[in-house]
């Protein structure tokens, strides 16, 4: 029980930084795309291990840097050296993480083939264009507004 306990939590803290963090929306919708996406490419297990590896240094990037920012504004509400320094730290390690993130999905994905066969399928696929403008528009509003953004909107549409 406490292990699947463990698990409870741990989704809550995922859940906190994605409604709290436009970053980690950006992170998850990004990883969301490449996943689909890749199903484009030629993709040994070695390509799809560089490429979760990747996203989860991200993510768990970006968790940890809301974690210190966290704790920050809790310990000092105003100016503070060592607040600006924690927090300017958290951050880099996010910035080194997407930046080699980047470069693995360059390794990878760089596949001219592959970018015609997108291109192609969705030239000859209405439907599926359709379908991706629709799910980019959704995915900006999520990335913008974030889950609690959007239930608040819904509510009070509701109550008028
Ligand atoms: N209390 C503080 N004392 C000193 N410097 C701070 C303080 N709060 C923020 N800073 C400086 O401002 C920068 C941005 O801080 P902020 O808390 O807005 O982080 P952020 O990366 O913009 O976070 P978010 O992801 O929430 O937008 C920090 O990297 C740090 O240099």
């Amino acid at each position: 029980m406490r292990f699947f306990k463990s698990f409870k939590y741990a989704f809550r803290g995922i859940v906190y930084c994605i409604n709290n963090e436009r970053n980690m929306r950006i992170h998850t919708v990004a990883a969301l795309y490449v996943f689909v996406f890749s199903l484009f490419f030629k993709m040994s297990r070695t390509s799809y291990a560089a490429v979760f590896l990747a996203v989860a240094m991200v993510m768990a990037a970006e968790l940890f840097n809301t974690v210190a920012e966290e704790l920050c504004d809790m310990t000092a509400a105003s100016f503070h050296p060592v607040v600006r320094i924690v927090k300017d730290m958290a951050a880099g390690a996010v910035l080194v993480c997407a930046v080699f993130a980047a470069a693995v999905g360059i390794c990878v994905f760089w596949q001219p083939a592959a970018f015609l066969k997108i291109l192609q399928f969705f030239a000859a696929k209405p439907l599926m264009l359709l379908l991706l403008a629709v799910s980019v528009a959704v995915s900006i509003v999520f990335i913008i507004s974030g889950p609690i953004g959007i239930r608040d909107h819904i509510r009070r549409n509701r109550e008028e």
